[in-house]
């Protein structure tokens, strides 16, 4: 597994936002938006492309465009979906599929309770969108999934990403290459609820309101 932590100054400034408690949920939203186009930058660094012959106005040349089949966005919701269009404003061919998956706040189990994905993934790259990769069993569940359905790559995106959830993953997918994380912080640690510290507290919570 390859792990990237996007070390920028635009994108700490914008996580110290929205780690602060004060941040009213407009403003989250807002940010995690713009936070995740910066992400999807570093994430898309190994799309696929194939050449094309174009015309400028002055001279015939080679260009590049996204190659067939198109990537895979899947948000996992609830809190995935807050990253959705930020990243697809700069994948706008991307499909998209959606998982739903929830963490049990007393065991830390995540279950799936919604799945609409294509069922054949032969030769497709996908991007999982997740704001936080705590313990990291929703994002090895949904990187699963996707592998299972013959996925060729799976990119997580997430905004933060603790040390345990990291080497979870890791235990999880081995030294697979095919599976890349990008991250814009790898936080200290969990605390004794599976929260990530210092973190942003319930990133669902705070994008749509406490269930
Ligand atoms: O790495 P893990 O320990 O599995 O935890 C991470 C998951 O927890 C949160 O989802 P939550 O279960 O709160 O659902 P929500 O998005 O609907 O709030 C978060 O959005 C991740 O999906
Ligand atoms: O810190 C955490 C851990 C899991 N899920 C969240 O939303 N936040
Ligand atoms: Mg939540």
């Amino acid at each position: 597994m390859r792990l990237h932590i996007a070390d920028h100054p635009l994108v700490a400034h914008k996580l110290t936002v929205l780690r602060d408690e004060g941040t009213d949920s407009p403003t989250f939203r807002r940010l995690a938006d713009e936070l995740v186009t910066l992400l999807a930058y570093e994430a898309t660094r190994d799309v696929r492309t194939t050449d094309v012959a174009i015309r400028t106005p002055v001279a015939a040349t080679t260009g590049t465009r996204l190659s067939s089949p198109k990537p895979l966005v899947v948000p996992i919701l609830r809190a995935g979906l807050g990253m959705l269009d930020g990243m697809t404003r700069l994948l706008p061919t991307a499909e998209v599929g959606f998982l739903g998956l929830v963490r049990d706040e007393a065991t830390l189990q995540a279950t799936t309770y919604a799945d609409r994905l294509p069922d054949d993934l032969s030769g497709r790259q996908c991007y999982v969108l997740d704001p936080m990769l705590a313990t990291g069993g929703t994002l090895a569940t949904a990187i699963r999934y996707l592998f299972d359905r013959g996925a060729d790559d799976v990119t997580a995106l997430c905004l933060l990403a603790a040390p345990e959830g990291v080497e979870a993953l890791r235990d999880a997918v081995g030294d697979d290459d095919r599976v890349q994380v990008v991250t814009a912080a790898v936080d200290e640690r969990l605390d004794e609820r599976g929260y990530i510290v210092p973190g942003l507290g319930d990133a669902g919570d705070r994008l749509y309101g406490v269930v």
